[in-house]
């Protein structure tokens, strides 16, 4: 758990936060977003202590930050920035392996554990003796990852850790993110400026402008977008198309839906899983101008899912 109370910070006449309240429950995570300069990056390096606070205080598993001792600290928070920072003329294996050396792991203890980060991050164990300059962007970002849950943190920062890569590669990464963060229910406080990025991962998505925090929700409470003004503009119209995104068929329960009855189409080969998001369902119905799609379920039944369907469940997760 992370909570933030009146937590403020300037640089010289330029105030960066400005009274921040925020709690984060243990294994959430909250994808903080907002304009350039909004002082999310700010508020992140707080919670490390790599910014000290001019005002307020962040507590830390019950404790305030500034009674650890830094290296206890260290421990409990993983952090995770664009562009990794990865030492050049270490390979993958020693990247990862940084933190739990200087904890005085053993070594098998180490290798046991990078194996499994790699493991869930998706890259081959063959990448373990490359070194930083033969990876790719978004297969760097993955180590960037692993090296910061290497010891095991109950927390975890990332700052834009996947800002510097093409949009495909982003995906992939926000994918392993999203099935990590399943196993591993780590407290998580993560930066990006991309809503679709923050609907994706987010439990909690909080809005910053200006130092203070503005909305602090689930993604899918966002979608009636009754606050006019900032929110509103922020999030942009498309917010309901994107959040459909979130959503894989599997929220609309197949297994409660009627039978699949057009006799024109339907064959097994123009059904849908239930694992197609809602936003992909969506464009193939206006795809093939229908307003109901079959579904195979696993048990082979076919079942009908229609237009109103979506927008029910859309209205269901904004209340
Ligand atoms: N080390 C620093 N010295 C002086 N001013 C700083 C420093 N770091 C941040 N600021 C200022 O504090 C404000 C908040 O910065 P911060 O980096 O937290 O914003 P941000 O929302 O993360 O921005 P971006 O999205 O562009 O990364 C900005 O006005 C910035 O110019």
């Amino acid at each position: 758990m992370i909570q933030l109370k009146q937590v403020s910070k300037s640089y010289g006449s330029q105030r960066a936060l400005a009274g921040i309240d925020l709690e984060i429950p243990q294994g959430e995570c909250a994808v903080l977003i907002g304009p350039s300069g909004c002082g999310k990056s700010t508020l992140l390096k707080t919670i490390n202590r790599m910014v000290a606070v001019d005002g307020g205080e962040v507590v830390v598993d019950g404790k305030r930050n500034t009674d650890y001792a830094p290296e206890v600290l260290r421990r409990q928070i993983g952090y995770c920035i664009q562009g990794v920072g990865l030492f050049p003329h270490f390979t993958v294996r020693e990247n990862i392996a940084v933190v739990p050396r200087l904890l005085g792991w053993k070594e098998r203890e180490i290798d046991g554990r990078i194996r499994r980060l790699l493991d869930m991050s998706g890259l081959p164990s063959s990448y373990l003796g490359k070194k930083p300059g033969q990876l790719s962007g978004g297969e760097s970002q993955r180590v960037g990852v692993c090296r910061a849950l290497a010891a095991d943190p109950p927390v975890l920062l990332m700052d834009e850790p996947f800002g510097a890569v093409d949009p495909l590669t982003r995906e992939k990464l926000q994918l392993a993110f999203n099935q990590i963060q399943e196993e591993l229910k780590k407290t998580v406080v993560f930066v990006t400026h991309d809503v679709e990025e923050a609907i994706l991962l987010a439990d909690r998505v909080v809005v910053m402008n200006q130092g203070r925090i503005v909305s602090n929700k689930a993604p899918g409470k966002f979608a009636g977008l009754l606050e006019e003004g900032f929110v509103k503009s922020f999030l942009g119209n498309e917010y309901p198309l994107r959040l459909l995104k979130r959503y894989s068929a599997k929220a609309l329960h197949l297994e409660d839906k009627p039978p699949w009855t057009n006799p024109l189409q339907g064959g097994a080969g123009e059904c849908l899983t239930q694992e197609t998001n809602l936003k992909e369902v969506l464009s193939e119905m206006m795809r093939r101008n229908e307003q109901a799609l079959p579904f195979l379920l696993q048990d082979n039944r076919v079942v009908q899912v229609e237009y109103m369907d979506i927008v029910h469940h859309l209205h269901a997760v904004s209340k």
